[in-house]
């Protein structure tokens, strides 16, 4: 488990805080990790985080220490997130975007179009002999509902979890992309599509969460097998202080929404990052269609980064400082990024080949696929209702979705049913081996009681005085034995040597 990546990133002064409130600034650089910032009220607050980019630092910058590891690893397999977070108008689009994602000076070229670049980069370099393919989505949630912005009539898409795609965003459009050009291109259109809006604190403001989804695809075809990375990147709609924005109508109630969504982010993190270790606490993750969807992000199977971008000036020094909490608390959100490859799992665990299992799941699909009448499918959406899975029965991508995971559910279910047997058949080893050590010990004292029986009925025979003979007590190999005897109310013990011919020694004796 390793922490999630956060950054702090400051803008230069804008010519608009410049002339409204002088250039006056609240932070006071110290390194690459570390800065100290003052309020309004002077008080000075010292914060470190993975890196700190300052108001000259450069979009490669950003790029090359925050996004670059994820990009690399979306190739080979490891879901990544990259989020820009803050105030309006602080430098998230600019961050994400850079001024235009189609034409603009290389040196201002945001973080989407270098990660387009160094995904296609990276497969390039690949050492895998794989047939690699990008599929592109963008979605945005503009007043909690989320809106396929390459398919406006896609107006509420469903947001879904899978055990093998994990939290994934149903019917979606989807574009293949063959190269940055392209791809490029249809990232333009898409934010064509975004909700901007012009408030006090931006002319160009973002009034919806913007998710960029890259679905990585890797056919290994010499080893028949898929494995698939997804790389996603959040374009945060910025907080704000209503009354400070001045807004009003409908900016007035996106904003509401926004400041909604951004508090149930921040609800998430407290619960991840406050609850006790060792206790599953509820984390409110369906509280909004932004947590839900983050929700691999946060403390799930991703690789995340998180910038959190600040205006550097005194006049913004509140909405700066509660970002920059938001960052420090995130900062402890440990996260479990995996290669999602299926096999890897079983490779570990039972030394099978990756295509035995891939093959045994695809045999099952199959057979299923090839069986199923209307009654079935009827039983099959019961039992996914049932299982907690949610699907479209009308596509085919998410009934096959389905199976998968009924078929590995049934698979875990199974596997543990196994390990459960093998610990009873165990203990039932462990009281057979316990009853045998007592068989024998009651084995032994059953012989010594019967040659002790014997032994009463020689020594009855064989004695000269009528004793009612009580117990025949410790008896030794050497040839003697102890022997208690009652005649009337007189208890006699005596030794006898009965190898000697039973002469009678006696020991002790007493009223009964
Ligand atoms: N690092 C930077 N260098 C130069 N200009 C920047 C930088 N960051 C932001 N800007 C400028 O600041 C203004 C606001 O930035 P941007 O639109 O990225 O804010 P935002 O956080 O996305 O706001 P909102 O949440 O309202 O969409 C833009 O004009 C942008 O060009």
């Amino acid at each position: 488990m390793s922490n999630i990546t956060v950054c702090a990133r400051f803008r230069p002064v804008s010519s608009k805080e410049r002339r409204d409130h002088g250039d006056t600034i609240c932070i006071q650089n110290l390194d690459a990790e570390t800065f100290n910032f003052k309020d309004e009220k002077e008080e000075e607050f010292t914060f470190s985080f993975d890196r700190v980019f300052y108001q000259e630092s450069e979009q490669a910058d950003v790029y090359e220490f925050l996004a670059l590891p994820i990009v690399r690893d979306a190739v080979n397999a490891i879901n990544g997130t990259i989020i820009t977070y803050g105030q309006t108008g602080a430098g998230k689009t600019y961050s994400m975007e850079g001024p235009s994602i189609l034409c603009c000076d290389e040196q201002k070229k945001g973080l989407l179009p270098r990660v387009v670049d160094g995904l296609f980069k990276s497969i390039k370099v690949s050492e895998e002999t794989a047939k690699y393919t990008i599929k592109l989505s963008m979605v945005e949630i503009y007043m909690e509902k989320v809106r396929d912005l390459f398919d406006l009539s896609k107006d509420n898409i469903q947001i879904k979890e899978s055990k093998v795609q994990g939290i994934f965003l149903s019917g979606v459009t989807e574009i293949s992309v063959l190269d940055p050009a392209e791809a490029l291109q249809s990232l333009s259109s898409g934010i064509a599509n975004r909700a901007v809006g012009e408030t006090q604190m931006n002319m160009a403001s973002s009034r919806s969460h913007c998710v960029y989804v890259f679905a990585v695809q890797q056919d290994l075809t010499t080893e028949k097998r898929v494995r698939r990375g997804k790389l996603i990147l959040v374009d945060l709609a910025g907080s704000e202080k209503v009354e400070k924005t001045g807004a009003e109508g409908r900016v007035l109630e996106e904003a509401k929404t926004i400041n909604k969504s951004l508090s149930a982010l921040g609800n998430v993190i407290n619960a991840l990052t406050c609850g006790p270790p060792s206790k599953a606490n509820h984390i409110p993750y369906r509280d909004s269609k932004l947590t839900r969807i983050l929700q691999d992000a946060l403390g799930g199977n991703s690789q995340t980064a998180l910038l959190c971008c600040c205006s550097p000036t005194l006049s913004n020094a509140s909405e700066s400082l509660s970002t920059l909490r938001f960052g420090a608390r995130a900062k402890h959100i440990k996260a479990l990024a995996r290669v999602n490859c299926k096999e890897d799992k079983y490779t570990k665990k039972q030394g099978a080949s990756s295509v035995t299992e891939d093959e045994s799941h695809e045999r099952i699909l199959d057979k299923l696929r090839g069986r199923l009448d209307a009654k079935d499918v009827k039983l099959l959406e019961e039992l996914f209702i049932l299982e907690g899975i949610f699907f479209d029965p009308g596509s085919v991508e998410d009934l096959e979705l389905a199976y998968e995971d009924v078929t590995l559910r049934t698979i875990c279910s199974l596997q543990q049913a196994v390990e459960e047997l093998v610990i009873t058949v165990e203990e039932i080893k462990r009281e057979n081996k316990d009853l045998a050590g007592e068989n024998k010990a009651l084995k032994a004292r059953l012989e010594a009681a019967e040659r002790s029986d014997r032994l009463c009925k020689d020594v009855g025979g064989n004695m000269t005085f009528l004793h009612r003979i009580l117990d025949i007590g410790f008896f030794s190999p050497l040839g003697w034995f102890i022997l208690s005897c009652q005649e009337g109310g007189m208890k006699t013990t005596s030794l006898v040597l009965h190898n000697a011919g039973f002469q009678e020694n006696n020991i002790e004796s007493g009223l009964h």
